[in-house]
């Protein structure tokens, strides 16, 4: 008879071998519970690990989960900059908050600098942060606004993700190929139609 426990890890991570991670030996047990109510068998040599595999998996896919945005934007230098700077086609996958399926796609990330500036990986690293979690591609959009913002206070900051949705390609109304833009701003770039002009430029729109 299978329990929680049971399923401590021979498959945990050799760093954390010896502290079996309690979460994702509940995680793993309630897996096994799906696949059971799924019609499978998890004893069958190729599920053996898979509720073990899936709890990792949705460590490593939520792990942005309890991090504040802002302060992955710590690395910050007093500058400023003539024009705006920007990081574009920033790779990321997130987990559809309604299907937990993935949507992936690029987000593009620009500000305009008041009196400091950011590392620019730490916006690359924002992304990824506000990914790693149950998403709408709305709301990711805007916490990586709202995050730059509150770091920098710089004069005007955007962001524009596009996506495809795993649930709109794989399932439900198939249509693969169907791609979803979101764009969120604030300060100058809300209603500076040249600025925002600029950034669709410089991000290849
Ligand atoms: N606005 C928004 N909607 C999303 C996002 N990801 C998924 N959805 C949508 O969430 C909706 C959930 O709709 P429901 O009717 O509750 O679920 P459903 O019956 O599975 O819907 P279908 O996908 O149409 O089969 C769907 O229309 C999805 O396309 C997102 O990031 N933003
Ligand atoms: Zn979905």
């Amino acid at each position: 008879m299978i329990n929680e426990q049971s399923l401590t890890s021979s498959n945990t991570d050799p760093g954390q071998a010896s502290q079996p991670n309690q979460e994702r030996v509940n995680v793993a047990y309630h897996v096994r519970k799906i696949l059971e109510l799924l019609g499978e068998n998890p004893d069958r040599e190729g599920l053996l690990d898979t509720p073990d595999r899936v709890a990792k998996m949705f460590e490593e896919m939520l792990s942005g989960l309890n991090v504040d945005p802002v302060s992955v934007l710590n690395t910050t230098f007093e500058e400023t900059s003539d024009g705006p700077v920007i990081v574009s086609d920033i790779t990321f996958y997130s987990l559809c908050e309604h299907h937990m399926v993935p949507f992936f796609g690029k987000a593009h990330v620009g500000y305009l600098p008041g009196k400091r500036i950011v590392g620019l990986s730490k916006l690359a690293r924002l992304v990824e942060t506000v990914s790693q979690r149950l998403q709408v591609q709305e709301r990711m959009t805007s916490q990586i606004v709202n995050a730059v913002t509150t770091a920098l206070e710089p004069e005007g900051v955007i962001a524009l993700v596009e996506a495809e949705h795993t649930c709109m390609c794989a399932r439900g109304v198939k249509k693969p190929g169907s791609r979803t833009t979101t764009i969120a701003a604030s300060g100058r770039y809300k209603d500076d139609v040249a600025l925002r002009q600029e950034f669709l430029r410089m991000i290849g729109k």
